[in-house]
């Protein structure tokens, strides 16, 4: 059965407060059964409002920790990706860099280091190429063409030879400022009949080429020392039989080819 607690209520405050009952024996038991009532609903009341405002302050606290967690991982996912970008930029200046070591800066060709590099790589033990050579190429009295022309023009010459011989080559063979007006030429897969031939094409041409700077044109030739490997080669040893080479072109008279 249903209790209606307000009708009860209300029937014990109209008994206590009909003073009929003043003298009734039951009047005082009600009467503290009331109070007690009275302080038990106070009780009640005080703890459902410690409750609640425990609850209150416990979602705020919620509340805030998760303001708070979310600006941490706002901030982590911004330093993310700013790390991210210089990471992609680091890599990117890593790359030119690299690119700028490998490359002579004149020329725009490889330098004397990328071509040591792949010329070392033809030596290790797993290389494809049965037969190698290599080119030494040096413009002749270069020495000549700066005292006559000034340092730009010869700056110029050796970034058209450069162009030339690499336009004249396929793409297997690899061409390369060694130093100063030297080219070195590395031929994998060529014997010396072949490279002999490719590099007097290359001769001809540079013989042939007329420079033009303004008013005035100039030409120039070029000596070169080809050398092919041998059994019990080394780096150094291949490249000293090609300077050798050279050397003697040089002595013969320059503008021709000698091989080692
Ligand atoms: N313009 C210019 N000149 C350079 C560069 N590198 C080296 N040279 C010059 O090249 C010249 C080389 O002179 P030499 O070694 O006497 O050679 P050469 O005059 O070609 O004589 P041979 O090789 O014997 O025919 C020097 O005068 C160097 O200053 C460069 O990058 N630019």
């Amino acid at each position: 059965m249903k209790i209606d607690f307000s009708a009860l209520e209300e029937d014990v405050v109209n008994i206590l407060e009909n003073p009929e009952y003043d003298n009734h024996p039951a009047r005082e038991v009600l009467g503290r059964l009331w109070e007690m009532n009275l302080n038990q609903w106070n009780r009640v009341e005080r703890i459902t409002r410690l409750s609640d405002s425990y609850q209150d302050m416990m979602m705020q606290r919620e509340k805030s920790l998760s303001a708070r967690f979310d600006k941490h991982l706002r901030q982590l996912e911004k330093i993310t990706r700013i790390s991210d970008h210089y990471q992609r930029i680091l890599k990117q200046m890593n790359s030119e860099l690299e690119q700028t070591a490998l490359m002579d800066p004149l020329t725009e060709l490889p330098n004397r280091r990328m071509m040591m590099k792949r010329l070392s790589h033809e030596f290790e033990p797993n290389s494809q190429h049965k037969v190698y050579c290599v080119a030494m190429v040096d413009v002749d009295h270069f020495k000549l063409i700066n005292d006559q022309h000034g340092h730009q023009i010869g700056d110029d010459v050796l970034v058209a030879l450069g162009q030339l011989m690499s336009n004249i080559v396929a793409e297997d063979v690899h061409i390369g400022r060694w130093g100063g007006e030297e080219f070195l030429v590395l031929l994998p897969g060529k014997d010396q009949g072949e490279s002999q031939s490719l590099m007097e094409q290359m001769r001809i041409a540079i013989e042939q080429l007329a420079l033009n700077f303004g008013d005035k044109q100039l030409t120039t030739s070029v000596s070169i020392g080809i050398s092919q490997y041998r059994q019990g080669d080394t780096v150094d040893s291949l490249l000293t039989r090609a300077d050798d080479a050279l050397y003697v072109a040089k002595s013969l008279g320059r503008n021709q080819i000698s091989l080692d």
